[in-house]
């Protein structure tokens, strides 16, 4: 049996993710008729849905209606779940990601993901963030330093941390450990990063910081953010879609979403009258 270092090496060899011919375009995902069960239970219905690149684009929606689901879809963790089906196809860089050709292991690197809850390994701070670099194969040290110091400080976390970076990641406070989190993310330099509520765990001013820091990195990254939180959505997002019952109900610019939603069920929603 292949040891995960060999299925990682073998995994590299397939199709490249990014292609420059397509890289032009404006929208990073583009997906298509997309279709999801967990078992016999639907989750997703006939999603069409452009991501834009370098925004924050905010799904929001009631409890269960497939928000996460959707996030998952798009660097196919949700396929971890074994009894996981989908149709329908999701174009990132002119591939569908579900094409058999496609590298999982490069399609997550470069489609990260920050979860609900701050999630460090029980290891150093620099640890943390060196991780997904030696899993990729980097083993010099001045270059893992240099990528450690640079993802910390994108994660606007290094000053908090540089003399302690030999310390206990789980030593940090909930916000810290969050922006370890998203410095983690970023030290595989992926193009997009999914975030699954990740300030609800939080206070108001770590809160505050993660935030300030989603928009600092829109101009390099693209973001799609679940948030249960509408206030945040009309704050950080440039375009927001509305789920219902699986299904998008409503996907326009944020503004128009909040202050002139095209449909009855997006007001309800987001004038509190369910949810
Ligand atoms: N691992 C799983 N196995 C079976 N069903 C699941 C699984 N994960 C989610 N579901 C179901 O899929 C539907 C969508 O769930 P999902 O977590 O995507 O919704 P959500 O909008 O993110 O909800 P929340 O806001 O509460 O996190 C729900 O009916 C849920 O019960």
């Amino acid at each position: 049996m292949a040891t995960f270092e060999t299925a990682v090496k073998e995994n590299r060899k397939k199709r490249p993710i990014v292609q420059p011919e397509v890289d032009k375009e404006e929208n990073i995902f583009s997906a298509k008729g997309l279709n999801l069960w967990y078992g016999n239970d639907q989750a997703l219905k006939n999603i069409d849905l452009d991501i834009k690149k370098n925004g924050v684009t905010a799904i929001i929606g009631p409890s269960g209606c497939g928000k996460s689901t959707f996030l998952k879809t798009l660097n196919r963790m949700v396929e971890l779940v074994p009894i996981v089906k989908i149709s329908g196809s999701i174009d990132y860089h002119g591939v569908n990601i579900f094409d058999p050709s496609v590298n999982l292991v490069e399609l997550r690197s470069s489609v990260g993901m920050v979860f609900q809850k701050p999630n460090p390994f029980p290891k150093s701070i620099y640890d943390n963030v060196a991780f997904g670099p030696r899993v990729q194969g980097i083993r010099k040290k001045a270059q893992l330093k240099e990528l450690v110091e640079k993802s910390l400080r994108n994660a606007g976390l290094w000053d908090e941390v540089k003399d302690r970076l030999g310390e206990s990641a789980l030593g940090l406070s909930g916000g810290q450990q969050q922006r370890l989190c998203i410095a983690r993310c970023m030290a595989v330099q992926p193009e997009v990063i999914l975030m699954d509520e990740p300030t609800s765990a939080l206070d108001p001013k770590s809160t505050l910081k993660v935030e300030e820091l989603i928009q600092d990195l829109k101009k390099d990254y693209s973001i799609v953010i679940v948030t249960h939180n509408m206030q945040q959505a009309a704050r950080i997002s440039d375009k927001t879609a509305f789920f219902l019952n699986g299904e998008v109900v409503e996907y326009d610019e944020t503004d128009t979403i909040f202050s002139n939603p095209s449909d009855k069920r997006t007001e309800d929603y987001i004038t509190g009258r369910f949810g």
